[in-house]
């Protein structure tokens, strides 16, 4: 139990009724999650607004309000605390709840469109190696040590951001790497967050139906180098023209890595491979095994960031070329001579870069097979450029669902089809169920052809109509290839 005075501290408030003394058993955003003496904290969402629920949340034992408009109605009793921003304030108070636990220990956040799952699981896979306690928030799960926490989000809501760094500090981690997505900056997920430092790795097209507008995408990643303080540092990618963008009025020390232009951490490649990676960075000659020239940037932010945080580049650079990065991000599996990759490529962007690098390394002889979807409740403007790029840059593509949610999974479809032109659309086909699109790129296939299944990667589910059925790309193609070649 805290004093409610005490969380408040540093919220920017308008006006309080009642007794600020009071304490508090909980923070809670949501209505149904209220408990005896909770704080509910109401804030206006896309659906719907907290503050519809401020009565209900009182009924359910709420004794302290925080809200930007207070209610009509004022009840005995409970205290009504009426902030600036509630969304912000919930950051705050979260942190100041759970005792301001990111002051104890250096958390790292990484922005951008593509990148960002696979550089903090380098990062937390580094420092493990390295001997630290480490901490991870991140897509695919969040993690202490090897301990995991299941994730639901790529960046979690603010009360479970400062609950899971405060179990951080608890467990003696010294270290956390995390996601900020752009949707967490826009809605103040990491508000209350003190960070050692920030990575920008990338902007490119995605999330315009949340965002509205790119300039808007681009501000909201901005925001995270705009709160910076003086004495963390702002890491950006220095090939993307956004780069400078970010570090634009930042207070923090400016720092860039590159494989194109002048930075404080550069790179060469040397080989680029479906092994792995070789580049040359500070005259050293080294081989990691994560694939793609994308990764090549992974690598460098992960590097710059260890640097930054004052670690030796031999001992880093000796322990990255072992990692293998994340799960479901270019996972090769190979039976009977084809090779399927699984890859989270989900963006225009992704895809391009995914094909790009599978084309470069393939000798033509063999076919390449793509099987994609597009997100439902998604950014639909991305679906005819996926598409087209699947076609283009593969011998032949499937078009299948991928988390359809509540839409019509073949009006998706008929979106991406929209994308291929006439001369284009033989090399095409369209199966909704994907368990049998990724059955017919298998029966397609021969002896070293290559299959790219690309948008889900690490996921265990397809979402239909709100329910979560299992599926995973990995485990299907496995079983298919197992039993057509065993024939
Ligand atoms: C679009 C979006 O980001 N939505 C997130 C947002 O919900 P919202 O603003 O829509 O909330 P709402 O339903 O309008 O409700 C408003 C308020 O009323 C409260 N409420 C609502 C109902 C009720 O009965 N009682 C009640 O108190 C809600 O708890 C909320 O505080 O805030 C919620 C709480 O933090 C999130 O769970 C929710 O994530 C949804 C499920 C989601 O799908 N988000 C995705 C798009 C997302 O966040 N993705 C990014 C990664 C994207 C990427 O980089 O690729 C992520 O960080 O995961
Ligand atoms: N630096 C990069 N530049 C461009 N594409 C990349 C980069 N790193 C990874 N990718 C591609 O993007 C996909 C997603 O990578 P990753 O999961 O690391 O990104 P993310 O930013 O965490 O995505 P999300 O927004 O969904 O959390 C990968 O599967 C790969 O296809
Ligand atoms: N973090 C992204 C993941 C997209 C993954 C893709 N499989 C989809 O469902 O569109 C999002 O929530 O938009
Ligand atoms: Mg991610």
């Amino acid at each position: 139990m805290k004093v409610l005075k005490d969380i408040l501290y540093k919220v920017s408030l308008t006006s309080t009724i009642g007794d600020m003394e009071i304490r508090v058993s909980s923070i809670v955003f949501d209505s149904r999650n209220v408990m005896a003496r909770s704080a509910f904290v109401a804030i206006a969402g896309t659906q719907v607004d907290g503050h519809e629920f401020i009565a209900t949340a009182q009924k359910k034992g709420a004794t302290v309000i925080i809200c930007e408009k207070l209610p009509e109605e004022i009840t005995e009793g409970i205290t009504y605390v009426q902030v600036v921003n509630s969304a912000k304030a919930l950051g705050i108070i979260a942190s100041n709840f759970f005792d301001n636990p990111s002051q104890k220990i250096k958390v790292v956040g990484v922005t951008g469109t593509n990148g960002k799952t696979t550089t903090v699981t380098l990062l937390h896979q580094l420092f493990v190696a390295m001997g630290y306690s480490t901490g991870l928030l991140s897509t695919v799960e969040n993690k202490i040590n090897e301990e995991v926490i299941p994730a639901t989000h790529t960046t979690p809501d603010a009360v479970s951001v400062q609950a899971l760094l405060r179990k951080m500090v608890d467990e003696g981690c010294t270290h956390c790497f995390m996601e900020a997505s752009s949707h967490a900056i826009v809605q103040e997920r990491i508000a209350g967050l003190k960070l050692a430092g920030a990575v920008f790795t990338n902007i490119t097209h995605d999330h315009l139906d949340y965002h509205g507008t790119f300039d808007e995408y681009i501000k909201a990643k901005k925001k995270l180098f705009d709160e910076l303080p003086k004495d963390a540092f702002a890491l950006v990618n220095g090939d993307d023209r956004r780069g400078s963008v970010m570090l634009q009025n930042c207070k923090a020390a400016h720092r860039t890595f590159a494989l194109k232009t002048s930075a404080d951490f550069k790179a060469k490649i040397i080989s680029n491979t479906l092994e792995g990676l070789e580049l040359d960075i500070n005259g050293k000659q080294i081989w990691f095994r994560m694939i793609g020239a994308f990764n090549a940037y992974n690598l460098l932010g992960a590097l710059g960031v260890a640097s930054l945080l004052g670690e030796d580049e031999d001992e880093v650079l000796r322990a990255l070329s072992a990692i293998r990065g994340a799960k479901g991000r270019f996972d090769r599996i190979s039976i009977g001579g084809i090779i399927a990759i699984v890859d989270y490529a989900h963006t225009p962007d992704a895809l391009d870069n995914v094909l790009k690098t599978i084309n470069g390394v393939r000798t033509g002889n063999e076919q390449l097979i793509t099987v994609v979807g597009c997100g439902g409740n998604r950014d639909k403007t991305k679906r005819p450029i996926m598409a087209k790029l699947a076609v283009s840059e593969s011998n032949k593509a499937i078009f299948t669902s991928d988390n359809p949610r509540f839409e019509d999974p073949m009006a998706i479809l008929r979106e991406m089809q929209a994308g291929v032109g006439l001369s284009e659309i033989r090399k095409t086909l369209t199966i909704e169920d994907r368990r049998e699109a990724i059955k017919t790129a298998v029966m397609l296939s021969k002896k070293g052809d290559i299959i790219l299944i690309a948008g889900k990667g690490h996921e265990d589910y397809q979402e239909i109509q709100g329910v979560k059925y299992h599926f995973d790309d990995a485990e299907v193609v496995t079983e298919i290839l197992e039993q057509l070649t065993r024939n």
